[in-house]
Protein backbone atom coordinates (compact mmCIF):
# COMPACT_ATOMS: atom_id res chain seq x y z
CA UNK A 1 0.00 0.00 0.00
CA UNK A 2 1.36 3.60 -1.07
CA UNK A 3 -0.45 6.72 0.17
CA UNK A 4 -2.84 8.01 -1.51
CA UNK A 5 -1.89 11.75 -3.49
CA UNK A 6 -3.18 14.46 -1.13
CA UNK A 7 -6.06 17.38 -1.57
CA UNK A 8 -3.63 20.11 -1.61
CA UNK A 9 -5.93 22.37 0.72
CA UNK A 10 -5.90 19.87 3.97
CA UNK A 11 -2.70 19.44 6.12
CA UNK A 12 -2.07 15.57 6.14
CA UNK A 13 0.12 13.46 8.66
CA UNK A 14 0.99 10.22 7.99
CA UNK A 15 1.45 6.50 10.51
CA UNK A 16 2.23 3.49 9.97
CA UNK A 17 -0.68 1.10 10.17
CA UNK A 18 -4.33 0.80 9.23
CA UNK A 19 -7.39 2.43 10.96
CA UNK A 20 -7.28 1.74 14.49
CA UNK A 21 -3.47 1.58 14.78
CA UNK A 22 -1.91 3.36 18.14
CA UNK A 23 -0.05 5.52 15.41
CA UNK A 24 -3.69 7.01 13.98
CA UNK A 25 -4.45 8.04 17.73
CA UNK A 26 -1.36 9.78 18.46
CA UNK A 27 -1.58 11.46 15.26
CA UNK A 28 -5.07 12.59 16.05
CA UNK A 29 -3.96 13.79 19.56
CA UNK A 30 -0.58 15.54 18.40
CA UNK A 31 -2.16 16.98 14.96
CA UNK A 32 -6.31 17.11 15.62
CA UNK A 33 -7.41 19.02 12.71
CA UNK A 34 -5.33 17.07 10.14
CA UNK A 35 -6.32 13.97 7.55
CA UNK A 36 -4.01 11.15 8.23
CA UNK A 37 -2.65 8.82 5.79
CA UNK A 38 -1.92 5.39 6.92
CA UNK A 39 1.39 3.15 5.44
CA UNK A 40 2.29 0.18 5.21
CA UNK A 41 5.78 0.30 6.74
CA UNK A 42 8.03 2.83 8.92
CA UNK A 43 10.09 3.94 5.91
CA UNK A 44 7.08 4.89 3.94
CA UNK A 45 5.98 7.15 6.48
CA UNK A 46 9.30 9.03 6.03
CA UNK A 47 8.83 9.11 2.58
CA UNK A 48 5.43 10.51 2.37
CA UNK A 49 6.62 14.03 3.98
CA UNK A 50 10.08 13.73 1.64
CA UNK A 51 7.66 13.26 -1.31
CA UNK A 52 5.18 16.26 -0.02
CA UNK A 53 2.23 13.81 0.14
CA UNK A 54 2.10 14.54 3.32
CA UNK A 55 2.92 17.63 5.54
CA UNK A 56 3.96 15.43 8.79
CA UNK A 57 4.63 12.13 10.11
CA UNK A 58 4.39 10.54 13.06
CA UNK A 59 6.50 7.71 14.25
CA UNK A 60 6.59 5.57 17.75
CA UNK A 61 9.94 5.75 19.18
CA UNK A 62 9.66 4.13 22.48
CA UNK A 63 7.44 2.08 24.98
CA UNK A 64 7.86 2.22 28.68
CA UNK A 65 7.04 -1.06 28.85
CA UNK A 66 8.58 -2.86 25.54
CA UNK A 67 11.30 -0.36 25.21
CA UNK A 68 12.90 1.59 22.23
CA UNK A 69 12.08 1.38 18.73
CA UNK A 70 14.78 0.84 16.82
CA UNK A 71 13.56 0.91 14.00
CA UNK A 72 12.51 4.47 14.10
CA UNK A 73 15.78 5.41 15.10
CA UNK A 74 17.41 4.27 12.36
CA UNK A 75 15.10 5.60 10.41
CA UNK A 76 15.59 8.98 11.63
CA UNK A 77 19.27 8.71 10.51
CA UNK A 78 19.19 7.32 6.98
CA UNK A 79 16.20 10.62 6.62
CA UNK A 80 16.66 14.15 6.77
CA UNK A 81 13.59 15.09 8.78
CA UNK A 82 13.17 17.24 11.84
CA UNK A 83 11.26 16.39 14.77
CA UNK A 84 9.12 18.89 15.72
CA UNK A 85 6.68 17.45 18.50
CA UNK A 86 6.56 14.41 20.72
CA UNK A 87 3.16 13.39 22.21
CA UNK A 88 2.94 10.33 25.03
CA UNK A 89 -0.11 8.26 24.22
CA UNK A 90 -1.19 5.73 27.27
CA UNK A 91 -1.58 2.37 25.55
CA UNK A 92 -4.43 0.09 26.64
CA UNK A 93 -4.37 -3.19 24.87
CA UNK A 94 -7.48 -5.71 24.26
CA UNK A 95 -7.15 -9.29 23.38
CA UNK A 96 -10.13 -9.76 20.63
CA UNK A 97 -11.86 -12.57 18.36
CA UNK A 98 -14.54 -13.25 15.59
CA UNK A 99 -17.99 -12.67 17.45
CA UNK A 100 -18.57 -15.89 19.71
CA UNK A 101 -15.01 -16.89 19.34
CA UNK A 102 -13.94 -18.55 23.63
CA UNK A 103 -10.86 -18.40 24.91
CA UNK A 104 -10.18 -21.81 24.96
CA UNK A 105 -10.09 -21.96 21.75
CA UNK A 106 -7.63 -19.44 20.88
CA UNK A 107 -4.23 -21.59 18.89
CA UNK A 108 -2.38 -17.96 17.80
CA UNK A 109 -2.46 -14.60 18.61
CA UNK A 110 -1.29 -11.87 16.41
CA UNK A 111 -0.01 -8.32 16.90
CA UNK A 112 3.01 -5.72 16.25
CA UNK A 113 5.77 -7.28 18.40
CA UNK A 114 6.26 -4.27 20.84
CA UNK A 115 1.96 -5.09 22.11
CA UNK A 116 3.39 -8.95 22.27
CA UNK A 117 6.12 -7.62 24.59
CA UNK A 118 3.91 -5.39 26.21
CA UNK A 119 1.46 -8.21 27.26
CA UNK A 120 3.44 -11.31 27.79
CA UNK A 121 2.86 -12.03 31.48
CA UNK A 122 -0.87 -11.52 31.09
CA UNK A 123 -0.91 -14.04 28.47
CA UNK A 124 0.71 -16.31 29.98
CA UNK A 125 -1.52 -16.10 32.88
CA UNK A 126 -4.83 -16.04 30.95
CA UNK A 127 -4.03 -19.70 30.47
CA UNK A 128 -4.00 -19.50 26.71
CA UNK A 129 -2.86 -22.93 24.77
CA UNK A 130 -1.51 -20.30 21.83
CA UNK A 131 1.94 -19.48 19.36
CA UNK A 132 2.26 -15.93 19.22
CA UNK A 133 2.94 -13.88 15.49
CA UNK A 134 4.41 -10.84 15.00
CA UNK A 135 2.15 -8.84 12.62
CA UNK A 136 2.74 -5.00 10.92
CA UNK A 137 1.00 -3.36 13.19
CA UNK A 138 -2.23 -3.79 16.07
CA UNK A 139 -5.41 -2.88 14.36
CA UNK A 140 -3.78 -4.67 10.92
CA UNK A 141 -3.91 -7.89 12.79
CA UNK A 142 -7.61 -7.32 13.90
CA UNK A 143 -8.44 -6.60 10.07
CA UNK A 144 -6.73 -9.77 9.17
CA UNK A 145 -9.16 -12.13 11.37
CA UNK A 146 -12.06 -10.56 10.03
CA UNK A 147 -11.14 -10.33 6.43
CA UNK A 148 -9.96 -14.02 6.22
CA UNK A 149 -12.81 -15.20 9.09
CA UNK A 150 -9.70 -16.77 11.44
CA UNK A 151 -11.64 -18.60 14.05
CA UNK A 152 -8.65 -19.91 16.10
CA UNK A 153 -6.92 -16.63 16.29
CA UNK A 154 -6.61 -13.70 18.51
CA UNK A 155 -5.10 -9.95 17.98
CA UNK A 156 -3.77 -7.28 20.59
CA UNK A 157 -4.98 -4.74 19.47
CA UNK A 158 -7.05 -1.56 20.86
CA UNK A 159 -10.76 -1.36 21.25
CA UNK A 160 -11.03 0.90 18.72
CA UNK A 161 -9.74 -1.64 16.41
CA UNK A 162 -12.34 -4.03 17.78
CA UNK A 163 -15.05 -1.96 16.98
CA UNK A 164 -14.25 -1.00 13.07
CA UNK A 165 -13.54 -4.97 12.40
CA UNK A 166 -16.17 -5.88 14.15
CA UNK A 167 -14.57 -7.94 17.11
CA UNK A 168 -15.38 -9.38 20.60
CA UNK A 169 -13.24 -8.49 23.23
CA UNK A 170 -12.26 -11.20 25.27
CA UNK A 171 -10.07 -9.85 27.56
CA UNK A 172 -9.31 -5.59 28.50
CA UNK A 173 -6.55 -4.22 29.96
CA UNK A 174 -4.10 -6.99 29.11
CA UNK A 175 -0.70 -5.06 28.90
CA UNK A 176 1.82 -6.26 32.16
CA UNK A 177 2.00 -2.86 33.98
CA UNK A 178 -0.90 0.02 33.63
CA UNK A 179 2.01 2.29 32.93
CA UNK A 180 2.18 1.57 29.48
CA UNK A 181 2.56 4.88 27.51
CA UNK A 182 3.97 4.71 24.16
CA UNK A 183 6.32 8.39 23.13
CA UNK A 184 5.48 9.04 19.32
CA UNK A 185 7.77 12.00 17.67
CA UNK A 186 6.16 14.38 14.76
CA UNK A 187 8.43 14.76 11.76
CA UNK A 188 8.50 17.81 9.30
CA UNK A 189 10.74 18.83 6.32
CA UNK A 190 11.31 22.04 8.29
CA UNK A 191 12.48 22.55 11.63
CA UNK A 192 10.63 24.68 14.03
CA UNK A 193 11.89 27.76 15.84
CA UNK A 194 13.49 26.57 19.17
CA UNK A 195 11.70 28.69 22.39
CA UNK A 196 12.69 29.21 25.81
CA UNK A 197 9.74 30.58 27.10
CA UNK A 198 8.41 26.93 27.78
CA UNK A 199 9.75 23.48 27.83
CA UNK A 200 11.76 22.64 24.95
CA UNK A 201 13.69 19.18 24.52
CA UNK A 202 16.79 18.93 21.73
CA UNK A 203 17.23 15.48 20.08
CA UNK A 204 20.42 14.82 18.71
CA UNK A 205 22.72 11.75 17.36
CA UNK A 206 26.59 11.66 17.11
CA UNK A 207 29.77 9.47 17.40
CA UNK A 208 32.75 10.00 19.35
CA UNK A 209 36.08 10.75 17.72
CA UNK A 210 37.76 8.15 20.26
CA UNK A 211 35.09 5.64 20.16
CA UNK A 212 32.49 4.80 23.82
CA UNK A 213 35.55 5.67 25.89
CA UNK A 214 34.48 9.32 25.64
CA UNK A 215 31.08 8.90 26.37
CA UNK A 216 31.08 9.76 29.85
CA UNK A 217 33.61 12.98 28.95
CA UNK A 218 31.46 13.79 26.25
CA UNK A 219 27.72 14.07 28.20
CA UNK A 220 29.33 15.79 30.81
CA UNK A 221 29.14 19.28 28.98
CA UNK A 222 25.90 18.89 29.76
CA UNK A 223 25.42 18.08 33.34
CA UNK A 224 28.04 20.53 33.82
CA UNK A 225 25.51 22.86 32.44
CA UNK A 226 22.41 21.70 34.57
CA UNK A 227 20.95 20.10 31.87
CA UNK A 228 18.91 17.29 32.06
CA UNK A 229 19.59 14.11 29.52
CA UNK A 230 16.01 12.34 29.91
CA UNK A 231 17.37 9.65 26.98
CA UNK A 232 20.23 7.55 25.52
CA UNK A 233 20.23 5.41 22.88
CA UNK A 234 23.23 3.35 20.85
CA UNK A 235 22.93 1.59 17.78
CA UNK A 236 26.02 0.54 15.59
CA UNK A 237 27.37 3.10 13.46
CA UNK A 238 26.71 1.48 10.27
CA UNK A 239 29.51 3.29 8.15
CA UNK A 240 32.23 2.35 10.83
CA UNK A 241 30.74 -0.99 12.85
CA UNK A 242 34.29 -2.44 14.08
CA UNK A 243 37.38 -0.19 15.59
CA UNK A 244 40.71 -2.12 16.10
CA UNK A 245 42.70 -0.99 19.15
CA UNK A 246 45.71 -2.79 19.81
CA UNK A 247 44.53 -6.19 19.38
CA UNK A 248 41.04 -5.49 20.85
CA UNK A 249 37.92 -5.17 18.01
CA UNK A 250 35.78 -2.88 19.75
CA UNK A 251 32.14 -2.21 18.31
CA UNK A 252 31.81 1.60 16.94
CA UNK A 253 27.98 3.17 18.11
CA UNK A 254 26.04 6.15 17.14
CA UNK A 255 24.51 7.65 19.98
CA UNK A 256 20.77 9.46 19.91
CA UNK A 257 20.83 11.77 23.17
CA UNK A 258 17.76 13.53 24.21
CA UNK A 259 18.40 16.51 26.25
CA UNK A 260 15.55 18.99 28.09
CA UNK A 261 16.50 21.97 26.96
CA UNK A 262 16.44 24.54 24.23
CA UNK A 263 19.10 25.40 21.22
CA UNK A 264 17.75 28.72 21.72
CA UNK A 265 19.38 28.98 25.62
CA UNK A 266 22.98 29.75 25.61
CA UNK A 267 23.92 26.63 28.12
CA UNK A 268 22.32 24.28 25.44
CA UNK A 269 24.08 25.82 22.18
CA UNK A 270 27.21 26.05 24.40
CA UNK A 271 26.97 21.82 25.80
CA UNK A 272 26.08 20.92 22.12
CA UNK A 273 29.55 23.15 20.64
CA UNK A 274 31.18 20.69 23.95
CA UNK A 275 30.06 17.46 22.81
CA UNK A 276 30.73 18.53 18.88
CA UNK A 277 34.85 18.74 19.64
CA UNK A 278 34.53 14.82 20.24
CA UNK A 279 32.55 13.89 17.82
CA UNK A 280 33.02 12.36 14.39
CA UNK A 281 29.89 13.43 13.67
CA UNK A 282 27.02 15.66 15.12
CA UNK A 283 23.51 16.42 13.98
CA UNK A 284 20.61 18.09 15.53
CA UNK A 285 17.69 15.91 15.32
CA UNK A 286 15.01 18.74 16.26
CA UNK A 287 14.63 20.97 19.40
CA UNK A 288 10.66 20.64 20.06
CA UNK A 289 8.12 21.32 22.88
CA UNK A 290 8.20 18.69 25.37
CA UNK A 291 4.69 16.71 25.72
CA UNK A 292 3.66 18.30 29.35
CA UNK A 293 0.68 16.30 30.68
CA UNK A 294 -1.45 19.95 30.76
CA UNK A 295 -0.47 20.73 27.42
CA UNK A 296 -1.27 16.94 25.78
CA UNK A 297 -4.98 17.33 27.39
CA UNK A 298 -5.55 20.60 25.02
CA UNK A 299 -7.62 19.89 22.15
CA UNK A 300 -5.21 21.81 20.20
CA UNK A 301 -2.85 19.07 19.78
CA UNK A 302 1.01 19.81 20.28
CA UNK A 303 1.96 20.63 16.73
CA UNK A 304 3.13 24.35 16.49
CA UNK A 305 1.02 27.07 15.34
CA UNK A 306 2.41 27.48 12.06
CA UNK A 307 0.38 24.14 10.82
O1 LIG B 1 0.68 -1.21 15.80
C1 LIG B 1 0.27 -0.12 16.21
O2 LIG B 1 -0.91 0.08 16.52
C2 LIG B 1 1.22 0.98 16.34
O3 LIG B 1 0.84 2.10 16.32
C3 LIG B 1 2.67 0.63 16.55
C4 LIG B 1 3.07 0.49 18.01
C5 LIG B 1 4.63 0.41 18.10
O4 LIG B 1 5.30 0.39 17.10
O5 LIG B 1 5.12 0.36 19.22
C6 LIG B 1 2.66 1.67 18.75
C7 LIG B 1 2.20 1.60 20.02
C8 LIG B 1 2.08 0.35 20.76
O6 LIG B 1 3.16 0.37 21.66
C9 LIG B 1 2.22 -0.85 19.90
C10 LIG B 1 2.58 -0.74 18.60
Amino acid sequence: MSPAPKDAQKPYVAYQGVAGAYSEAAAAKACPNFETIPCDQFETAFQSVENRIADLAILPIENSLGGSIHRNYDLLLRHNLHIIGEVLLPVHHCLMALPGVRLESVRRVISHPQALAQCEQTLTKLGLNAACEAFDDTAGAAEQISLYNLQDTAAIASARAAKIYNLEILANGIQDDSRNFTRFVVLSRDPVDPRADRPFKTSVVFALENGTSSLFKALSAFEARKINLSKIESRPHKNFPIRLVETVKRFEYVFFAEFEASMAEVRTQEAMAELKEYSSFFRVLGCYPMDIASESASNEGIVPSTY
